[in-house]
């Protein structure tokens, strides 16, 4: 599946271009369903977008009580831990806006077992978004082609039959949960964020197929894809 590329200057120029997108993209699905749900990524990128999300002029350009936030993936890690995703987007934005606490949905990390977290947290976006599909799904792209925490070679690729799963990573010797294909696809909106030349070998290795099958490369959103480039990621 081939997204629609947008290769900005750098990387403040591409915060600023996706801060807008996200903006617009929440404001029309308020307008359209009373309300915009958002499944997060963790990441350096995605991080500035919050930030800007928080400030002036942006943070008073959306209703704020109608957005729901979601995680795309978590660190099977207390919610105060440095690595947790959650812990990034509340300092980063969640803090500083004024959304009610009840809509923000952090996957339950205080359950121990990574697999009764996914389990919960299946039921959490279940339960509060009946049967819609995410508005806006936002992932980060590692530098081994993984999206969300859906890592090259592990079963988590596999999965069809729930929206979320549980998943050791080898490399990282730690456990995790993801959003799988299955919602990740149906989203009306799925924008990767792609910044800085430590990705440009893993673009250049996408664009020119000279891999195959990595997780990005597994994507099939039915609805809009985008990427959001800066040129040092882009290789231009
Ligand atoms: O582990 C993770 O990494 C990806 C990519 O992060 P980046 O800093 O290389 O952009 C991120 O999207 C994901 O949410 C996170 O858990």
């Amino acid at each position: 599946m081939k997204p629609q590329t947008r290769v900005l200057p750098d990387s403040n120029q591409l915060i600023i271009a996706a801060t807008e997108q996200f903006v617009s993209t929440a404001r029309n699905a308020i307008a359209k369903r009373g309300v915009f749900y958002v499944a997060l990524a963790g990441g350096s990128t995605p991080k500035g977008l919050y930030q800007q999300l928080a400030q002036s002029p942006y943070r008073d350009q959306v209703d704020w009580q109608r957005v729901h936030f979601f995680f795309g993936d978590e660190r099977c890690v207390p919610a105060d831990h440095d690595d947790s995703n959650f812990k990034m987007a509340r300092l980063a934005m969640l803090d500083a806006l004024p959304v009610p606490d009840s809509n923000v949905h952090r996957m339950p990390t205080e359950l121990g077992e990574a697999k009764a977290v996914a389990v919960a947290y299946a039921e959490t976006i279940k339960q509060t978004m009946q049967s819609a599909p995410f508005d806006l799904v936002l992932l980060g792209l590692g530098p081994d082609g993984h999206i969300a925490s859906l890592f090259p070679d592990t079963p988590a690729l596999t999965v069809t039959d729930t929206i979320t799963t549980d998943l050791y990573v080898e490399k990282f010797d730690s456990w995790r949960v993801t959003l799988t294909y299955a919602v990740i696809n149906a989203a009306r909106q799925v924008i990767v964020f792609i910044a800085g030349e430590a990705k440009a070998a893993i673009v250049h290795d996408i664009t020119t197929q000279t891999v195959t099958g990595l997780p990005v490369q597994k994507l099939a959103p039915s609805g809009d894809y985008y990427w959001y480039m800066d040129q040092a990621a882009s290789g231009q």
